[in-house]
């Protein structure tokens, strides 16, 4: 049976457990269950904090997990990311007060800084051959500064609400960009039930990011339509009833969808319709 780490809870923890049951996979009714069998699809969930599921998964006690790929990094466990999956985006970035003078990296020499994320910051210090003092803190880490613990903070950035709230600012390059992640140990052998596992979650990426659109043209603007919606192999083309006229269907991407059917109706085509994919395998 595969066992599958999962977040339990945190902002990954509701669209990991909505993007596995989108996959067809059985989710959890309680927040408090731990593990859960899916006897049907021969897979054991176990429902375990983002920042230890690297650490799990990398010792090789569980097959494969989500997390954050900043969470992955910096554990600097033996796992390696083998699948993004499009939610729990953040950057993670350095923040500090207006009245702390620093610009980038090199500025932060012999500066104090407080992070959730030591291992992070501590590997991009050593890559700019910056010495500074890293201070670990559980949370909250923008308060460190007005408190006196720290100069200058290393955080996760989403909307930046929790920094202006604080009064502080980013400076410098992000350190990283994040995307939750799947993972699975490094060098692991290939496996049947990994590689249907990954086949799901990307048959859920792609059901979301693209639609099917359908049209009818007239034969002698195929070509021209084609070029509009060139699907990801080729677009299907049948004829239709009505003499010298044709039916598309192909996969568009679903933020171009209305721009796609404004050129393809001012070159003809009518009957324009989108429908939503609810699975697939490519
Ligand atoms: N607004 C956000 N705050 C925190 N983490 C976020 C946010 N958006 C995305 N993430 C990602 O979620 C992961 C952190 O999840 P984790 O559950 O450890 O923290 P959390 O969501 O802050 O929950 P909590 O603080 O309640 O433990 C990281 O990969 C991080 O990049
Ligand atoms: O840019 P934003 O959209 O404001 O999101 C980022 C903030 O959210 C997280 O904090 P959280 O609320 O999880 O509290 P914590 O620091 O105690 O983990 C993170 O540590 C940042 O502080
Ligand atoms: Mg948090």
């Amino acid at each position: 049976m595969l066992r599958i780490a999962v977040p339990n809870k945190g902002s990954l923890s509701g669209p990991a457990a909505e993007m596995l049951h989108e996959a067809g996979y059985r989710q959890r009714k309680d927040a408090k269950e731990l593990v859960l069998v899916d006897p049907d699809n021969q897979v054991e969930f176990f429902f375990l904090r983002p920042r230890d599921i690297a650490v799990y998964v990398g010792s090789g006690r569980l097959d494969i997990g989500i997390t954050g790929r900043d969470l992955l990094l910096d554990s600097a466990s033996d796992a390696e990311e083998v699948l993004a999956l499009g939610f729990g985006g953040s950057t993670f970035r350095f923040a500090k007060p207006t009245s702390v003078q620093v610009s980038d990296v090199q500025g932060l020499e012999g500066l104090r800084i407080a992070t959730s994320y030591t291992g992070l910051v501590e590997q991009h210090l050593a890559e700019h051959g910056v010495k500074a003092t890293v201070t670990k803190l559980d949370g909250a880490v923008e308060t460190a500064v007005q408190l006196g613990v720290a100069d200058v903070i290393a955080d996760v950035v989403e909307t930046g609400t929790s920094l202006r709230n604080a009064g502080l600012e980013v400076f410098g390059d992000p350190i990283l960009v994040s995307d939750a992640v799947v993972i699975r140990p490094k060098g692991a052998p290939e496996d049947s039930a990994v590689e249907q596992f990954l086949r799901r979650l990307q048959g859920v990426l792609v059901a979301r990011r693209y639609v099917l659109m359908d049209y009818d043209i007239k034969v002698e603007k195929v070509t021209e339509a084609v070029a509009l919606t060139p699907g990801l192999e080729s677009p299907t083309v049948s004829p239709l009833h009505t003499e010298g006229w044709v039916a598309v269907r192909s996969m568009v991407l679903r933020k171009e969808a209305q721009r796609i059917m404004d050129s393809l109706w001012a070159i003809g085509a009518r009957a324009i319709l989108v429908t939503n994919i609810h699975a697939c395998r490519l």
